[in-house]
């Protein structure tokens, strides 16, 4: 997860940056990746933002997270939505493996899979997903994520929180985190 971590610091999303990084058996490192713009696709060139939407709902709170069935999108600017362009990071991770088989393996993700990405994960044959934080877990995306997995029995755990930010880890911190790693590897197996 440390590995995941690292990667998702490259995103430049200024809302969400996710890391993924996937691993086999061995704990050979098999891809990694973060979400971003297609290779050639400038940063400065893109839009980031995501297009306003208008809420009908009783709280009127119009923000992004709002599940009301009645939002919807009132501005369109000339495709300024980054949700048209960004690869997402596990996307990433799978095309970094540079066709090396991911069947059986383990992604550690830094963001629980949306809907497309956990297509592309039980396509490829992931056996497992680690992930760290679940904050979109009341999107319609996640939920037809965990309804999918569910039904096809890949199995999906929750890593244990970190007490510290990446970047103030000491070794022993992240010995700890790799120990901690192996347990959940080991009751899973079990
Ligand atoms: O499975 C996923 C889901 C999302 N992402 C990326 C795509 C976007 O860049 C952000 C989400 O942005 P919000 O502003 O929080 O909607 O996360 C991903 O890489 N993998
Ligand atoms: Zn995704």
């Amino acid at each position: 997860m440390s590995l995941a971590i690292l990667s998702s610091q490259r995103s430049k999303d200024p809302s969400t940056q996710v890391g993924a990084c996937i691993v086999n058996k061995d704990k050979r490192v098999i891809g990694m990746g973060y979400n971003g713009l297609p290779d050639g696709c400038k940063d400065d060139r893109f839009p980031w933002g995501k297009a306003a939407h208008e809420c009908c709902c009783e709280c009127g709170c119009g923000c992004d997270e709002c599940q009301c069935s009645k939002r919807r999108k009132v501005e369109y600017k000339w495709l300024k939505d980054k949700n048209f362009y960004v690869c997402h990071a596990e996307l990433n991770a799978i095309v970094n493996s540079y066709g090396n088989s991911v069947r059986g393996c383990t992604v550690y993700v830094t963001l629980f899979p949306c809907n497309e990405c956990t297509k592309l994960l039980i396509q490829s044959g992931i056996a497992r997903i680690v992930y760290y934080s679940d904050k979109h877990k009341d999107r319609d995306t996640t939920k037809a994520s965990k309804w999918m997995l569910d039904y096809v029995k890949v199995e999906y755990t929750e890593h244990k929180k970190l007490d510290k930010n990446i970047f103030d880890m000491t070794n022993e911190d992240l010995k700890r985190i790799v120990e901690s790693e192996d347990q959940q590897d080991e009751s899973a197996n079990n």
